[in-house]
């Protein structure tokens, strides 16, 4: 269907359509009358029911100007109808992708019409249109596509559903009495300032988000569909299914229309054969070695010059270069840093006044150093934690830190209980199963702030996270250690809340100790991150899990242990602390640790955990202090998969239905900016 210079031939047929084995030029097949087969493609967008329409050039020799079905043309001699068609879609007329388009030459324009609108334009022969005859076969299509997109709508509604179900909904609420009046004023522009950080969060996890974000959101109320898609995409934040390994949940034509105009563009110094492929004119540079270092930073984006050009000819060495966060996002940013010296000039804590002065500076310079520290020293009843952390959306290096937003109402008492845990992290360290000569003797001892969750935002999609040790940003962690928040609403009815609350902490103590700069073999200074890259992240957090075992625990730790495993694990084997604990647990149950009966109930033997565990831990930690990409690569290859008895243990949690997850709701929100 593409220009040629040469005359295309067409296979010519018998009257029903069978191929009599001779091929002419097209010139001559329309002058003879010979049969011949054409194919056409409609384009369907389901989420609002509307057909994708051609008009045809001026200059085509069949009806020039009107318009047409969404792409039409002849079949060349010894080609199939569905390669013409360029469909795969398992062999369906109907394709709902929409892939790149370039317009050919033989189109004028498109437009997107309701399918019900087109058919009576064309039953009522309007001479703006090719003729149709509707009564015929060609006229079934309109209820073809009808009956398919209900099936289609009833089958993707009940799997949407399911998929939600595995969310339990959970409301928070803290205890806002002991705040001055200051503090509460201060805490409202804080929530605001968090709701800024999901939008700074959408954008960043993908460039076309924001307008899928609004069309979605327009459309929730028009159908329980659009409303399931609606929710689910809220969970997710993406149209991406964090828990079924990221994939897609919704289809490009769930929002073709509102993404089209941005999703074409002229390309400049293209080349290649046309609708075949397509690639630029020059080989792109690489990063040069001074952009390097600023491109692994955690506060920029990485962008390609070419992109933005008309001509595609890049006139700087190298095509890619890096823009400070503080300008890629400067909307968001300076409307939150607003917000952020207001509530700093309300409250009346001198260190909570100190970290968000110094944030909002740092939201506009993106020299996040000073107000890390402010954050690692916060001693205030309103505890927040706001700006660009967390690196586990940077699935390619994990470098880059994403937005996201804790607000929330320190708890007292339960931060004095804690204390005594921060304060010995040396201890900890000299006790980690690892060569003396990667233990650092300098740690840092990490306050632990209890915290009531009053609201949360941003790259908050889950797993919901019960605690976090912060910041990441290795020049910190060397300079100052790391604090430790751990949210803690009111959950005593929560079984066995204990246990799962000295684990989290144990986790968190974790992050705290073990390599984190290390010297290279050829004695270089690195981070651990920037060695093992997109593998750092499940590593870590397997050593986190893993760290504080082995020094011999109570039974009943080791057997939460196991049972810890199964819950992350659900969390899909994408996603680091999932991968984490498939590591854990493969590993335990190899060395015969963890075992399965033939009832499918799980044990763990006792005589075998401390070992077991021990020697994991020396693995990962002496991966880390090494800096040993390979290695890290060939634990997690082996490892990190979704073994039998693994699959044994997620069957029977799928069946008993227990949620994978929590969504969390904030009504003290609501209550605090007046809208109960
Ligand atoms: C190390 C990161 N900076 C970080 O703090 N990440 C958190 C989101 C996190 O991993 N939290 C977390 C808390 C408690 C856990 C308990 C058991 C398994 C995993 C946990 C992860
Ligand atoms: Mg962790």
């Amino acid at each position: 269907m593409g220009n040629t210079t040469e005359e295309e031939h067409f296979d010519v047929l018998t009257e029903t359509g069978q191929k009599t084995g001779f091929s002419k030029a097209r010139g001559l097949v329309h002058k003879d009358g010979d049969y011949h087969r054409a194919v056409h493609v409609w384009i369907f967008a389901e989420s609002t029911q509307q057909l994708l329409l051609q008009q045809r050039a001026v200059c085509k020799d069949a009806w020039p100007g009107l318009w047409d079905i969404s792409s039409a043309g002849h079949i060349s001699a010894g080609d199939a109808s569905l390669i013409t068609a360029s469909v795969t879609n398992n062999g369906n007329f109907i394709n709902n992708e929409f892939d790149d388009v370039y317009l050919e030459s033989e189109v004028s324009a498109v437009k997107y019409i309701s399918i019900e609108e087109y058919k009576q334009a064309v039953v009522k022969e309007d001479p703006q249109y090719v003729p149709v005859n509707v009564d015929g076969q060609y006229g079934q299509l309109f209820d073809i596509i009808n009956k398919r997109y209900q099936c289609d709508v009833e089958a993707r509604s009940l799997d949407l559903q399911k998929k939600l179900n595995r969310y339990a909904p959970f409301s928070l609420s803290a205890e806002l009495t002991g705040l001055t009046e200051g503090d509460k004023e201060a805490l409202v522009l804080l929530i605001h300032a968090a709701r800024m950080m999901d939008d700074i969060f959408h954008q960043q996890v993908w460039c076309s988000n924001p307008s899928l974000r609004e069309w979605l959101k327009g459309r929730a109320s028009m159908s329980q569909f659009d409303n399931l898609k609606w929710l689910y995409y809220s969970i997710n934040k993406s149209p991406w299914s964090s828990l079924d390994e990221n994939e897609a949940f919704l289809t490009t034509a769930d929002s073709a229309i509102k993404l089209l105009p941005e999703a074409t563009k002229p390309i400049g110094g293209w080349k290649g054969l046309e609708y075949k492929t397509a690639f630029p004119i020059q080989k792109p540079p690489g990063l040069s070695d001074d952009e390097k270092q600023d491109a692994s930073g955690f506060f920029s984006v990485v962008r390609r010059h070419r992109d933005f050009l008309s001509n595609n000819i890049v006139s700087s060495a190298s095509d890619l270069y890096s823009i400070p966060y503080s300008q890629e996002y400067s909307a968001f940013l300076a409307k939150t840093a607003e917000l952020l010296h207001k509530a700093g000039d309300l409250t009346s804590s001198p260190s909570l006044k100190r970290l968000l002065h110094s944030k909002a500076d740092a939201f506009l310079s993106n020299d996040y150093y000073d107000s890390d520290i402010a954050w690692i020293e916060l001693d205030s009843k309103v505890d927040v934690t706001i700006g660009p952390y967390e690196t586990y959306e940077d699935v390619l290096f994990g470098y880059k830190a994403t937005f996201e937003a804790f607000v929330g109402v320190r708890d007292d008492k339960a931060t004095d209980q804690v204390k005594l845990f921060g304060d010995h992290l040396q201890v900890l360290e000299q006790n980690l199963p690892l060569d003396a000569v990667y233990k650092s003797s300098e740690v840092i001892s990490a306050p632990i702030r209890v915290v009531q969750l009053v609201y949360n935002s941003g790259d908050v999609k889950g797993p919901q996270t019960v605690a976090f040790n912060l910041p990441n940003d290795e020049r910190i962690v060397n300079d100052r250690g790391t604090s430790m928040v751990m949210l803690k609403n009111e959950q005593r009815e929560l079984v066995d809340f204990d246990s799962f609350f000295t684990h989290t902490i144990c986790h968190e103590c974790c992050h705290g100790i073990g390599p984190h700069t290390i010297t290279l073999p050829n004695d270089q200074k690195s981070t651990v991150r920037l060695e093992l890259q997109e593998l750092h992240s499940a590593l870590e957090e397997a050593k986190a899990d893993i760290g504080l075992l082995p020094e011999s625990l109570v039974k009943s730790m080791y057997v939460s242990f196991l049972a810890g495993c199964f819950r992350s694990v659900r969390f899909g084997l994408e996603e680091a602390h999932g991968k984490g604990q498939a590591l854990q647990f493969n590993w335990l149950f190899e060395k015969g640790a963890f075992v399965l009966h033939p009832d499918e109930t799980f044990s763990v033997d006792f005589d075998k955990i401390e070992d077991a565990v021990e020697s994991l831990s020396r693995v990962i930690l002496t991966t880390q202090a090494k800096g040993d990409k390979e290695a890290a690569q060939e634990l997690l290859a082996k490892y990190c998969v979704m073994t039998n008895p693994l699959k044994v243990a997620l069957e029977k949690l799928e069946m008993v239905q227990v949620p994978v997850d929590i969504t969390p709701e904030f009504p003290i929100v609501d209550e605090l900016l007046g809208k109960k």
